[in-house]
């Protein structure tokens, strides 16, 4: 049998499923990796901002990463909001034991700007999973809280992607730049070079999501055996195209297109999943 690439996301629930699990399972299916998933809180949410949360007891979140390493192979796996202490601890306990390439997309605030995790948690995220992570995919403000500085300009964004390598220990960081003006370009350094993925910025309110999808993307590709550049540069190639088909849904800020690839755009297809 054909090896079954297997993705894992460890992430909260997004019940308008444009952001958290519910995008990163879409993402593995429309990229061809196979996705399971371990719930870390349940957010009552939608495109307008989060209403409420609960968190899952972390014996159970346990339980489910028991679950899954006991009986299914994980080629690659990332994380998305993990809200408190207890449960990073769980997560950093199991990483080393996983063994396969970890993206960690630190999530702290959603674009409605609710705040996702509490702000001990970001200092633990900081010094215990980061060191852990094979790549981390910080957006601007995440970026900022990270390294205690603020990033205004391109050459900012590329010292924080080196400054978050070399003093916290990820192998590899990639800083997004959907939150600061001009071009979409995002900068991955990996220890030793900078690489440079640029877009054209498209005009929508409909952003809900991006980040969850980009990582989720970057696991399916790491998980079919990618090189770190054409996993991003393909994500890369996807985002922008779930962005530029994003649908006009809810009465906020609606969500990206993870089918977008599908749309009139087989070249494009071709192109993500050559
Ligand atoms: N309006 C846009 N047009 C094109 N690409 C975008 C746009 N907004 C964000 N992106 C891209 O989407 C990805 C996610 O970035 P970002 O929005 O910064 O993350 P997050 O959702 O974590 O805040 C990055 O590749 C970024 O460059
Ligand atoms: C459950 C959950 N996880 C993560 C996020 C943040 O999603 P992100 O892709 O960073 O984009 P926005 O939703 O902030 O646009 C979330 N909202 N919910």
């Amino acid at each position: 049998m054909k090896h079954i690439p297997c993705a894992l996301t460890i992430a909260g629930s997004d019940p308008s499923g444009g952001a958290g699990i519910q995008a990163d399972l879409k993402t593995f299916q429309e990229l061809q990796s196979y996705g399971m998933s371990v719930i870390t809180s349940l957010t009552a949410q939608n495109t307008t901002g989060v209403q409420g949360v609960y968190h899952i007891p972390t014996d159970m979140i346990e339980q489910q990463l028991t679950s899954i390493m006991n009986d299914m192979p994980i080629h690659a796996f990332k994380t998305g909001m993990i809200a408190n202490v207890d449960m990073m601890k769980v997560i950093e306990k199991r990483v080393p034991e996983i063994n396969a390439p970890y993206i960690m997309d630190p999530v702290m605030v959603a674009t409605s700007g609710d705040p996702l995790i509490s702000t001990q948690a970001q200092q633990y995220l900081c010094n215990h999973l980061l060191p852990l992570a094979t790549v981390v995919t910080p957006n601007i403000p995440e970026a900022e809280t990270i390294i205690g500085e603020k990033i205004n300009t391109e050459d900012d964004m590329k010292e924080a992607a080196i400054q978050i390598v070399k003093h916290y220990g990820a192998q590899a960081a990639l800083i997004k730049g959907g939150h600061i003006k001009g071009d979409a370009v995002d900068f991955l350094y990996d220890g030793n070079n900078m690489f440079t993925f640029s877009a054209q910025r498209i005009e929508t309110k409909n952003s809900h999501g991006t980040g969850c999808t980009l990582s989720a993307a970057i696991t399916a590709f790491l998980a079919q055996g990618a090189s770190f550049y054409d996993a991003v540069k393909r994500s890369k190639t996807y985002i922008t195209l779930a962005i530029k088909h994003s649908l006009p849904l809810g009465n906020g800020s609606g969500p990206t297109n993870h089918w977008a690839p599908r749309i009139n755009e087989t070249t494009k297809l071709e192109e993500i999943k050559s």
